[in-house]
């Protein structure tokens, strides 16, 4: 078995339509990427939950892929007429059948995330067994410890959860944090997200690295203080959520903020101060770490 690939450069205002029209002509995926991906002139582009994306790179590309009998030409003809296009640049190329899941499962390896912290995949050996070690396979949900604002925290836990500790992670995604936690030596740990399958991703996760970690939908929330609150999501939720946050954090307790970018830090350390003595931020690659230890009083 084998399927035809086309990778066609277009214009970014264009690409959205063009990989719709590419999917309603018989093709089988049709993925946008930044043209000058992996190139000097790489734009990182994020969007916030719930608001358009209002940048867009200044040359997409879309890899399409067909079945091995489609005539692909025609198809991509059809596509640009639609979108009432020039016929874009493309090339077509076949792409063998291969083991696929060999392959994706080559690209996830141990993480060190610091000198006794490792993210492992379940497929993998640890490469340090006396080290703490997590199991997390890339799943549904975020969070695997490759992306600099979850090794922040990562990195913050490592540092700081010195034993006994109670944590709420906000925004749990695939649970990393709260397992994390328990494993340096949290005494408990909450996990609260928005999206049902993290809230399951982070349960299968816990019970794989044996540890025991409660994980509830927002409205679920149990109504609680913790030593350590943790919320990797993105400022706007975070703008909006200071209130919520701070309300789970006990007097002397500490906030860490992740998911931040480094323009938007000094915004959002301001509103957090309303509640906490905000540290310095800490930087990775464009992302913020934002802590701070929650006020006796208000
Ligand atoms: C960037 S991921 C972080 C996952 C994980 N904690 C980590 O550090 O890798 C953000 C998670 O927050 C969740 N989320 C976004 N907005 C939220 C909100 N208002 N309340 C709760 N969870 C939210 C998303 O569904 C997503 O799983």
């Amino acid at each position: 078995m084998a399927w035809l690939q086309a990778t066609i450069d277009t214009d970014s205002v264009v690409a959205e339509q063009l990989a719709d029209a590419l999917m309603d002509a018989g093709a089988l995926s049709a993925a946008i990427e930044d043209a000058l991906a992996g190139t000097e002139l790489e734009q990182p582009i994020f969007g916030e939950p719930g608001e358009p994306v209002d940048k867009l790179w200044s040359q997409s590309r879309i890899i399409a892929l067909f079945d091995e009998a489609a005539d692909v030409a025609l198809i991509i003809a059809a596509a640009s007429t639609q979108c009432g296009i020039a016929l874009p640049h493309y090339a077509e190329e076949r792409v063998e059948e291969q083991d696929w899941v060999r392959l994706t499962q080559a690209q996830f390896e141990p993480i060190r995330i610091s000198e006794r912290l490792w993210i492992t995949p379940t497929w993998h050996e640890s490469p340090d067994p006396a080290a703490v070690n997590l199991q997390l396979d890339p799943g549904l949900a975020f969070g695997t410890g490759s992306h600099p604002t979850t090794r922040l925290c990562l990195q913050w836990l490592d540092a700081n959860i010195k034993g006994g500790e109670s944590v709420l992670d906000y925004g749990c995604g695939s649970g990393i944090l709260a397992i994390a936690a328990l494993k340096l030596g949290a005494a408990s740990a909450v996990g609260i997200d928005i999206d049902p399958q993290a809230v399951r991703a982070s349960q299968d996760n816990a019970a794989q690295n044996q540890v025991v970690a409660r994980f509830y939908l927002p409205d679920a929330t149990p109504p609680a203080q913790y030593d350590v609150v943790l919320a990797n999501i993105l400022a706007n939720p975070l703008r909006l959520l200071g209130e919520l946050l701070s309300g789970h954090v006990r007097a002397g307790g500490k906030i860490v903020l992740s998911g931040i970018l480094q323009e938007q830090a000094e915004e959002l350390s301001a509103i957090y101060a309303t509640w906490f003595d905000m540290e310095p931020p800490v930087f990775d690659e464009g992302w913020t770490r934002l802590t701070g230890t929650r006020h006796a009083t208000v």
